[in-house]
């Protein structure tokens, strides 16, 4: 594997294993009944909401047809995203993100501290969007973002109709559309916790929602890298576009198998996130994920991260909380927090992956014992705080980054 750059290289135990399930996907969901009008309606409404409620239950996710977003907004989006990855790469790293304006193109994500197979492109919802400028929890400070945008290059002013010369608009249209179908999910996963229907709207009010393109190069190297890793959604709820060379996991919460999410073409595959987890009080919960690379087919997708507004404390809403159910969390700044994970991209990128430069058996033998450890003390309820010092110290010496945006109650 020399031509593998050993930034890519999973840990051991979360190197993608071959033959991985299939069977027994995530749910299915035909949203066909918000839009009829027939008499026996509001049964089929009851319904769908039961339906969701379950697939947030049992697997945090599910894929929806009949979603109502036109199937050519999306044809525009992908090819638009192809069209952008396709130019020069200094074309691309004119958009690039930094510390000054996290949106734009980036072929340095990381994941737990390993470097993903892909490269990257943000864009913000709101224009502007509204971030606090710090991490620090008493800096009230504020700043105002836009995307950055690729300036077409010579060769490609003279297509005219080029889909990446008109990227602004395409991913606007696309980025209204994904807004009215978050906007209904809301609205039933809301009536599925038994709340009213509008219960999570004000959360979104001056949302730091953004969408990002994702490409994922094919990779000589499935066994030891991965397109994205393991991880679960900050975001309030994901909606994701994939196209059909599939390697989306989900990880099976009955088991902890990971299982293929099979290519549905015009189908939406939806996630809740930490903070519904959190609103939710644990009847809904955030699942991780993962991509398993291709070794000879390129991959785009294009999730829809949709996040609260920067001034939106997350905690367990007071609906579902009494005696029976005592809150399960402590509640976090959505801003706060999110300020310190964008910050973070930056102060990994200028940190070398703690694995890089060391032979691939020690590599292996040091993630194993990291991860024996993790495995041991989070089976034990009362060293929660040994693994907040142990969490602390390793992102402090080793650079790597805690990514969790909630904290349990003790
Ligand atoms: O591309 C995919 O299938 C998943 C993307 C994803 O999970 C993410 O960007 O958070
Ligand atoms: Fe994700």
């Amino acid at each position: 594997m020399g031509e593998v750059d050993p930034d890519f290289i999973q840990p051991l135990e979360h190197q993608p294993k071959p033959g991985t399930l299939e069977a027994e996907g995530i749910p299915f969901i035909d949203l066909s009944p918000l839009n009829s009008k027939e008499p026996d309606a509001s049964s089929a409404l009851d319904h769908l909401v039961s339906e969701i409620g379950d697939a947030c239950k049992t697997w945090g996710f599910f894929q929806v047809i009949n979603h109502g977003v036109p199937s050519q907004v999306r044809q525009r989006i992908e090819t638009a995203s192809k069209e952008f990855f396709a130019l020069p790469k200094e074309e691309k790293k004119k958009t690039s993100r930094d510390e000054a304006n996290i949106f734009g193109y980036s072929d340095l994500e990381i994941t737990k501290s390993v470097r993903d197979w892909k490269e990257i492109f943000d864009c913000t919802i709101e224009n502007p969007t509204v971030i606090y400028a710090s991490d620090e929890p008493d800096d009230k400070e504020l700043r105002e973002l836009t995307s950055q945008w690729p300036q077409s290059p010579p060769d490609l002013r003279q297509l005219q109709n080029s889909a990446s010369f008109f990227l602004v608009e395409i991913c606007q249209e696309y980025a209204a559309e994904m807004q009215k179908l978050t906007h209904k999910l809301l609205e039933l996963i809301a009536l599925s916790l038994g709340l009213e229907k509008d219960r999570f709207h004000g959360f979104f009010k001056e949302q730091t929602s953004f969408m990002r393109l994702n490409y994922y190069p094919s990779c000589p190297a499935p066994q030891l890298a991965l397109w994205l890793g393991r991880h679960k959604d900050a975001s309030a709820m994901t909606v994701l576009a994939q196209d059909d060379v599939g390697g989306l996991e989900v990880k099976r919460k009955t088991d902890g198998e990971w299982i293929f999410v099979k290519p549905i073409p015009d189908a939406y595959i939806v996630n809740v996130g930490d903070p519904i987890q959190v609103w939710s009080n644990d009847k809904y919960e955030s699942v991780e994920h993962r991509v398993t690379v291709n070794s000879e087919k390129e991959r785009f997708s294009v999730p829809f991260f949709l996040n609260p507004s920067h001034y939106v404390w997350v905690e367990p809403l007071h609906e579902l909380v009494d005696e029976e159910n005592p809150s399960k969390y402590k509640g976090y700044s959505w801003g706060k927090f999110y300020a310190t994970r964008k910050l973070s991209n930056f102060k990994k990128l200028t940190s070398e992956n703690i694995f890089q430069g060391l032979g691939e058996a020690y590599l292996n033998l040091i993630s194993l014992c990291v991860f024996l450890i993790e495995e041991v003390v989070l089976c034990v309820e009362s060293f929660r705080v040994i693994l907040h010092i142990y969490a602390c110290m390793l992102s402090k010496n080793l650079n790597i980054c805690c990514t969790s945006s909630y904290q349990k109650m003790d």
